[in-house]
């Protein structure tokens, strides 16, 4: 009865984390809305986003397509078999995983073959402790890939691109870390959290980092020169202009955790934990007897929803030109968008990420791409009983690991638009130059908001490469985004890199001694 309790109580965990943003993370939402004018596209994209986090929680689906890395951290009172507790949680996320609520998200490093149930070699990550309570407690962060890439750690003393040097003091940590949110820019799904470590040896100082991403945004640290510094940043890191999904704005960082550990003379690390705005972490307590849930954590005032996002869209649509498109697009189409407007899609689009790309580039296309739309999308996706497919969760992921093959492509194969988020480089803006192509920005994480959009899977290829890195073919129907990067040479996002950079070294002068 233990062993069958215990296990509902970890599914009932993991989705809980996967599709209920916790309450501090939406009221940390709610302010950025606050803070961004109406009609801005970070506005708007805010809107998308309060939309998803409501659609999520009704439809009981991931708020975002990656699920993560699943660590699970866990408090035992002496006697407590472990064993149990690691094979409870393995059933739990296989489950989890047949149920849409996870995507099957673990990949093997050196065959690339996803295992299809998130098991594999070190996976999940269970970090166990004892303690002297009589309860078990169970953490759980599903961490996703994007904003885990962003993650960095710096070494002291060192040299900062707009800040110039950080010494092995207050002074440099601070400079660190403000760097941290500039290097990130919309590629983590901004706006983010962070959780900082400062001190021990690589390894310990990302673990303390990652620790801190599981405080309670609105807490206080306990040590007041830590305290002060966590206000200072997220002060100043709101004055470099990012803004959601890096569109330029207000809100870029929500939440900044600072711990301190002991380091050892040679070394001094600050390590950086970025997470994005799909902030999903969530801890329960057990009953160690009855291996049932006695509380949940995060459970601190009232739980918002997002009901009144709809007028604000509106103002927000206004703002901008709206074009309709359908594949194939022609060239002259493509000539015709310019960095801002809004795109309004219809019909057939494709899906192609990292494994895509590269077979892409050494082989043919299993379709006639031309004039067609890639989406750079790994989807979560069940099979029906009729042996169909259906789309649990499909936002985009971050577009730039594709910076070295994308413009050879588009070029090879006639594409003639891509989707993704956080922007690409500039080898695809020339290529979209040269080309006529145009990168269009979806919401990072607004995996239930794009979902709607599709309205039907047409087929399928490359499935060897498992379910996020197949060739799905959609149907969709008014999926919208937005122009970031056109055929003229513009990109909004190496405006925004640039110009964030700017404000960045106003911060350049010493402020704690
Ligand atoms: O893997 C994904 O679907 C998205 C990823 O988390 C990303 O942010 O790029
Ligand atoms: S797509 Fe964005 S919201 Fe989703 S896990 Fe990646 S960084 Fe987070």
């Amino acid at each position: 009865m233990y062993i069958e309790q215990l296990e509902k109580s970890m599914y009932d965990l993991i989705c809980e984390t996967s599709t209920n943003l916790p309450k501090d993370v939406r009221r940390a939402v709610k302010a950025a809305r606050e803070k961004e004018d109406a009609g801005t596209r970070s506005a708007l994209s805010l809107d998308t986003i309060a939309k998803n986090i409501n659609m999520a929680d009704d439809k009981i689906s991931p708020i975002c397509q990656d699920t993560g890395l699943p660590t699970f951290k866990i408090k035992t009172p002496i006697g407590v078999n472990q064993l149990e507790i690691k094979a409870a949680i393995k059933r739990a996320l296989v489950q989890a995983t047949k149920d849409g609520k996870l995507r099957p998200n673990s990949v093997d490093s050196l065959t690339g073959e996803n295992s299809g149930d998130n098991l594999g070699e070190g996976l999940p990550v269970m970090k166990f402790e004892q303690w002297e309570n009589d309860h078990i407690e169970v953490r759980l962060i599903l961490k996703g890939g994007g904003c885990e890439n962003k993650n960095i750690q710096y070494s002291l003393p060192t040299e900062l691109e707009g800040l110039g040097r950080a010494g092995r003091d207050l002074d440099g940590i601070r400079k660190c870390i403000l760097h941290s949110v500039y290097q990130a820019q919309g590629q983590g799904c901004s706006a983010g959290f962070i959780g900082v470590g400062i001190g021990g040896d690589r390894a310990s100082g990302y673990d303390l980092a990652k620790e801190q991403l599981f405080r309670e945004v609105g807490d206080v640290n306990p040590h007041p020169q830590l305290a002060e510094l966590e206000s200072y940043i997220l002060e100043s890191a709101n004055k470099l202009g990012i803004g959601t999904m890096g569109f330029g704005g207000e809100a870029t960082l929500l939440g900044c955790k600072i711990g301190v550990m002991n380091r050892i003379p040679a070394s001094f690390f600050v390590s950086v934990a970025y997470n994005c705005w799909a902030y999903r972490r969530m801890a329960v307590n057990i009953d160690a007897t009855t291996g049932s849930v006695t509380s949940w954590h995060y459970d601190e005032g009232e739980k918002l929803s997002f009901f009144d996002q709809g007028d604000q869209q509106e103002e927000a649509k206004q703002a901008s030109r709206t074009v309709e498109l359908t594949a194939p697009i022609s060239e002259e189409q493509i000539r015709d968008l310019k960095v801002g407007d809004v795109v309004k899609i219809s019909g057939r689009m494709y899906t192609g990420r990292d494994a895509i790309h590269k077979h892409l580039s050494e082989n043919d296309s299993p379709v006639d791409l031309n004039g067609q739309i890639i989406y750079h999308c790994g989807p979560v996706v069940l099979k029906n009983e009729d042996g169909g497919y259906e789309i649990k969760a499909a936002g985009p992921t971050t577009s730039i690991r594709e910076e070295p093959y994308q413009g050879d492509i588009m070029k090879k194969f006639g594409i003639r638009a891509v989707i993704g988020k956080g922007g690409m480089g500039p080898k695809t803006l020339a290529a979209l130059e040269e080309h006529g192509g145009v990168y269009l920005n979806a919401i990072g994480g607004a995996a239930q908001y794009y979902a709607d959009c599709i309205k039907a899977v047409e087929g399928v290829d490359l499935l060897q490469f498992g379910i996020p890195e197949a060739m799905w073919h959609l149907r969709v129907e008014d999926f919208t985004a937005v122009v970031t990067m056109d055929s003229h040479g513009n990109s909004l996002h190496a405006d925004v890199d640039k110009s964030s950079l700017e404000k960045l070294s106003q911060f350049k002068e010493k402020v704690f001694s």
